[in-house]
């Protein structure tokens, strides 16, 4: 069988979290934790099983968002708000990266559905529900995943819980990646940091999602049917003033066929203040390595990136910006 063994990605089994009454749960529930925590230390990358997010929902929504991208590029634009219309933090609808970005793909993009910005594509039918469906499941995970996260940092319970109480700034995107038309033209998603909390991506069968190694080696995410890709983000790293790594990765185009993402952002409201936790810092006895900024400030500075591509690559903000 061709299918990989998904390389070198650590694969965090969660079953323990959604078991009930079995008396070695807690032993099962630390051994998951402490995993979590090496991967978070080590690329901020990992492999999550029996995450929660049925299969056959994954499937469904895969399979849905290749019909949708499928359609003509005439209706794909009608799943667009008017310019300036608006009122979510970023543009919500279809997209297709500008001719001058050097990331290849398009994609659809929805906040929360309870907010009620979203534009959904009439076609196909069911996609809405799907997407929908796949929002509330990976909400679910995020959460459960954020507290995980605030044990393994060693937190006071529900601490991250309180920190990041509110679903106003969450987004999901759909994405279809082009194939690549040569081995130096096959950039999907150029090499970079999320900015967000926690990040999920659901993929299908192609392949091109890369981590970089502890090594500055490149280690692939290599589809496995079912499992879901987990990242930590930039916020994350700042809370723990660099003990947790937020993941540097990118997608690489394959030749010959479309690669479809499911990518959720768990992510921060934009009035939060983002600085590294006592915990890791003076209660640690290790300088900041942070300054503090308020999270819409920067999620402000990384939109300019796209809309504004500075011409000197070092001009690109990145949460090195907050560097000490
Ligand atoms: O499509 C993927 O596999 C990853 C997408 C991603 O990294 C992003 O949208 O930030
Ligand atoms: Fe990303």
């Amino acid at each position: 069988m061709a299918a990989s063994n998904g390389g070198a990605l650590p694969v965090v089994d969660l079953a323990p979290f959604f078991a009930v009454g079995d008396a070695d749960d807690a032993g099962a529930r630390a051994r998951a934790t402490e995993a979590v925590r090496e991967a978070c230390q080590a690329t901020g990358f990992f492999r999550a099983v029996n995450h929660g997010v049925p299969h056959e929902l994954m499937a469904r929504a895969l399979d849905l968002s290749a019909a949708f991208f499928a359609l003509p590029d005439e209706e794909k634009a009608k799943v667009r708000p008017a310019e300036g219309a608006s009122a979510s933090p970023l543009p919500v609808g279809y997209a297709r990266q500008p001719a001058h970005s050097a990331d290849k793909n398009e994609y659809l993009l929805l906040f929360n559905p309870k907010l009620g910005l979203n534009h959904y594509p009439a076609e196909p039918a069911g996609f809405r529900d799907a997407l929908e469906e796949c929002y509330a499941k990976l909400t679910d995970l995020g959460l459960l995943i954020q507290d995980i996260l605030s044990e393994c940092m060693g937190l006071p319970p529900g601490f991250l819980e309180e920190y990041n109480a509110d679903r106003g700034f969450d987004f999901l995107t759909a994405l279809r990646y082009f194939p690549a038309t040569s081995s130096d033209e096959n950039n999907g998603i150029s090499a970079h940091e999320d900015g967000n909390c926690i990040t999920f991506v659901l993929q299908d069968g192609v392949g091109g999602l890369e981590v970089l190694g502890e090594d500055g080696r490149w280690v692939p995410a290599e589809p496995v049917e079912g499992s879901i890709v987990v990242n930590v983000g930039d916020v994350l790293q700042v809370l723990s003033n660099k003990k947790f790594k937020s993941a540097t990765h990118r997608v690489v185009r394959r030749p010959g066929a479309h690669r479809h993402s499911i990518a959720f952002f768990l992510n921060l409201h934009g009035d939060k203040w983002v600085e590294p936790l006592p915990e890791f810092a003076a209660h640690a006895g290790e300088p900041p390595r942070y300054r503090g900024f308020r999270y819409n400030e920067y999620m402000q500075l990384r939109m300019r990136n796209k809309t504004h591509p500075p011409s000197r690559p070092e001009d690109v903000v990145h949460i090195t910006h907050y560097d000490i």
